[in-house]
C-alpha cells in the first residue's frame, strides 16, 4: 500500500496473509475471510500454485513478524479459480480457497459482507472505501511488517477507461484512486480487499488486482468487482 498508515490489531479481522512454502516460505498475496472455511483472493495469486499443500493461511495477524514456525495457520483443501480467468488485465481475477477445517470466528478473525447487487449500481453508493495489505509502499519497495491501510475513493468505470486506453475496463471491474495519485495498492497487496463501510457494515467491494505502476497520477487501481461474482461465490461455497 502506497500512502497508507499502520492498522491496529483487529481493525480488519477478515484480512489474511497467504504464504507459499516452497524451498523458503514467504508472503504471497492478501485474501479475505468470507466464511468459516472460505477465503476469497485473486486468481492470479494461484497461478502455477494450484497444489493446496504449498499454501499457509494466516488469520488474525497484524505483523508479518508475528509469523514463525510456531504460528498457527490454516491449510488449504481446495482452490477454485474462476473458469473465465486468463490474465488480470482481462478481469475474472477471482479465486476461492477452501480451508481444511472451519475457523472459529473471534474479534481477530471473522468474515466481512459480500456486496448486494442493487446498492452497487455503478458502485456509487460506497463513499468510505479502504485498501489494506502488507505490500510495497513504493514501486521498488518491500513487504511491510505492519498491515497498512489507505482510504481511496471509487471512480466511475467511464473515467477509469479513459486512464487505461490500451485496456477494456468492463463492468466486472471496479476502479479506485486519486487523479493526483499518491495512494494506491502495490506489489504484495493483490488478492486482498477493497472494503467499503456502508450503513455500519463493511462490504467486500473489490479484490486488489492490477494497475499501471503504483499510485501514479491518472492511473487508478483496478479491482475485481465482487458484486458481479456473488452468484458464482454462493454457488461454489454452498
Ligand atoms: C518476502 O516476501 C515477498 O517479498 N513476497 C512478495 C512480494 C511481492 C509480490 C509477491 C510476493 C507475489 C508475486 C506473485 C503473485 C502476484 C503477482 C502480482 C502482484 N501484484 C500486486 O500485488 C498488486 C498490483 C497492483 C494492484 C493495484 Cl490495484 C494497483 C497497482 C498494482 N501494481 C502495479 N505495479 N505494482 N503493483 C505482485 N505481488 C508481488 C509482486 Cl512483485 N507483484
Amino acid at each position: 500500500v502506497v500512502g497508507g498508515t499502520n492498522s491496529t490489531l483487529g481493525e480488519w479481522p477478515w484480512q489474511v496473509s497467504l504464504h507459499v512454502k516452497l524451498s523458503v516460505q514467504k508472503h504471497h498475496c492478501g485474501g479475505s475471510i468470507i466464511g468459516d472455511r472460505w477465503i476469497l483472493t485473486a486468481a492470479h495469486c494461484t497461478e502455477d500454485l494450484l497444489i493446496p499443500d504449498v499454501w499457509r493461511v494466516y488469520t488474525g495477524i497484524l505483523k508479518q513478524s508475528e509469523i514463525n514456525e510456531d504460528t498457527p495457520f490454516f491449510k488449504v483443501q481446495e482452490i477454485i479459480v474462476h473458469p473465465e480467468y486468463e490474465v488480470s488485465e482481462e478481469g475474472y481475477d477471482i479465486a476461492l480457497m477452501k480451508l481444511d477445517r472451519p475457523m472459529n470466528f473471534s474479534d481477530l478473525q471473522q468474515p466481512l459482507c459480500l456486496p448486494t447487487n442493487e446498492d452497487t449500481k455503478e458502485n456509487t453508493g460506497y463513499t468510505n472505501c479502504w485498501v489494506t495489505g502488507w505490500g510495497y509502499t513504493t514501486e521498488r519497495g518491500q513487504i511491510q511488517d505492519v498491515l497498512q491501510k489507505v482510504n481511496i475513493p471509487l471512480i466511475a468505470n467511464a473515467e477509469c477507461q479513459l486512464r487505461y486506453r490500451d485496456f477494456r475496463i468492463h463492468n466486472k471491474m471496479v476502479c479506485a484512486g486519486y487523479s493526483e495519485g499518491g495512494k494506491d495498492a502495490c506489489k504484495g497487496d493483490s488478492g486482498g480487499p477493497l472494503q467499503c463501510k456502508h450503513k455500519k457494515a463493511w462490504y467486500l467491494v473489490g479484490i486488489t488486482s492490477w494497475g499501471e505502476g503504483c499510485a501514479r497520477p491518472e492511473h487508478p487501481g483496478v479491482y475485481t468487482n465482487v458484486a458481479e461474482f456473488v452468484e458464482w461465490i454462493l454457488e461454489k461455497t454452498s
